[in-house]
């Protein structure tokens, strides 16, 4: 056995606790597995007076600038969230020789380049596989075992509130907001849920994914992102009668170039979409993630899992802190993330997609007519075209092919301002295959 190795944990929250909890319970065999024993140093909290189950009094402190500084800390797990103190934290204890553990997924994606840089300068660990679908094995596989191949895609569900919240209103044909707070009490959500249901936390996972896939600088605020907040019974509803199912999905693909080898650029979008319910993502039920990977050589892949929740992210986390130990014991650390690709983020407007429109039209000749002529004034070409109702009650559903997205939402806008279109009452993207 090598010496003791010694880890402070900042925050002790929903995983904060579990963290605790497995550290102490599975001592042993963490010991085994990394040849070295592992041991809290140091809990850094906001609320000292709070009593927090099975967390040794002893340990706790409030002074988290100092815990990550110590000499007698080597390894700093952050599960604070947010960007600051995180930010400095994290910084102060890479430059103090420390290597760090995050699950904090809203500073990587904000500011992973100066993260990332300290790792580098100062020779430390910096893993955060936690961060993006929790206790799913997906950013070692991208960063390690797929680093051989080239991706074209990653297609997922990666925010377990939101798809909690939508498999209910799906199944149950529950409201949306007693649905989010069963999330809440779940524990899925963040402590702010605003960045859950409109779409930021999907956003940071997908830029954190792209970056990784690409090997490309992609932040938060690269990624076109539309949250849940809109998505109505009606909408859910309209998928039912389409045989899909509404998901929150994070796309991130790679645009191909004229020789269709390095990509003209990435595309890396947050939105809810409609997927065939015979598509492997609509059986992806409650907070449960899951995420496609397509490589040139590997082909499809499919990771599936708990994308939230104490224990599983903490597994993750107790996942990271057993190869960084082992790193740390060894005097050899892990890879650092590279961007030399440089590809460039494309606009949305560019980023090809099909479009689902259910319009409400007045009951007059000649206005399916009308309607095909706006979808072929902006070259968008129709699908299907489905009437539902008669007279008074007439509505149309259109389902497009592949078009860029600008098109398709200048065609919107253009049947917005027809006379014949009483209301444009549903607009959806439409994902899966065609
Ligand atoms: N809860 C989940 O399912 C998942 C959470 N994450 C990420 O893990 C991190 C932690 O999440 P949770 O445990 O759910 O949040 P939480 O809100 O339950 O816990 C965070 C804790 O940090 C404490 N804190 C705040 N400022 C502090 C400071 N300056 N010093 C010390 N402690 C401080 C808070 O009092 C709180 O107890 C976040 O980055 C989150 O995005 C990632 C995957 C899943
Ligand atoms: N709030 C997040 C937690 C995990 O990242 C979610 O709901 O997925
Ligand atoms: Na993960």
């Amino acid at each position: 056995m090598k010496r003791r190795l010694r880890v402070a944990l900042l925050g002790c929250g929903v995983v904060g606790t579990e963290v605790v909890r497995l550290l102490g319970e599975q001592a042993d065999d963490l010991a085994a597995r990394v040849g070295a024993p592992l041991e809290l140093a140091g809990i850094a909290v906001r609320r000292p007076d709070r009593v927090r189950a099975g967390v040794p009094a002893e340990l706790v402190t409030t002074d988290a600038q100092a815990l990550v500084t110590r000499d007698d800390v080597d390894i700093v797990i952050e599960v604070i969230g947010g960007i600051e103190p995180a930010r400095t934290l994290l910084l102060e204890a890479m430059k103090s020789g420390k290597s760090v553990i995050t699950a904090n997924k809203a500073l990587l994606a904000e500011d992973g380049a100066t993260l990332f840089a300290a790792a580098r300068e100062y020779g430390a660990d910096l893993y955060y596989e936690a961060s993006v679908a929790g206790a799913i094995p997906l950013l070692r596989p991208l960063r390690d075992s797929l680093v051989g191949d080239h991706v074209h895609r990653v297609l997922g569900i990666v925010n377990g509130t939101t798809n909690y919240v939508l498999d209910q209103m799906d199944t149950h044909g529950a409201g949306f907001n007693d649905a989010l707070e069963g999330a809440q009490e779940l524990g899925f959500a963040e402590a702010d849920p605003t960045a859950d249901v409109e779409g930021f936390d999907a956003a940071a996972k997908a830029a954190i994914l792209a970056q990784l896939a690409f090997h490309t600088p992609v932040t938060a605020a690269d990624v076109h992102r539309e949250g849940i907040t809109e998505v109505s019974p009606g909408d859910v509803a309209g998928a039912k009668g389409m045989g899909c199912v509404v998901k929150l999905l994070a796309i991130c693909e790679r645009v191909p170039s004229e020789d269709g080898r390095n990509g003209r650029g990435v595309s890396v979008r947050v939105y809810p979409a409609m997927i065939p319910r015979s598509h492997p993502l609509a059986n992806v039920r409650d907070a449960y993630n899951a995420v496609f990977v397509e490589a040139e050589s590997a082909g499809s892949l499919m990771f599936y899992g708990a994308g939230a929740g104490g224990a599983p992210t903490a597994s993750a986390i107790l996942g990271d802190l057993v190869a960084v130990a082992r790193n740390v014991a060894g005097g050899t650390p892990g890879p650092v993330e590279v961007t030399y690709a440089k590809l460039p983020v494309l606009p949305m407007g560019e980023t090809v997609t099909r479009y689902y429109i259910h319009l409400d039209v007045a009951d007059e000749t000649g206005v399916l007519a009308t309607v095909a002529e706006e979808f072929a004034r902006h070259g968008v070409s129709i699908q299907t075209v489905r009437q539902v109702g008669m007279g008074e009650d007439a509505q149309l559903v259109v389902v497009t092919h592949r078009a860029p997205d600008a098109a398709l939402s200048a065609t919107v806008e253009g049947l917005r301002g027809l006379s014949i279109v009483r209301e444009v009452a549903s607009v959806m993207r439409v994902e899966g295959e065609e």
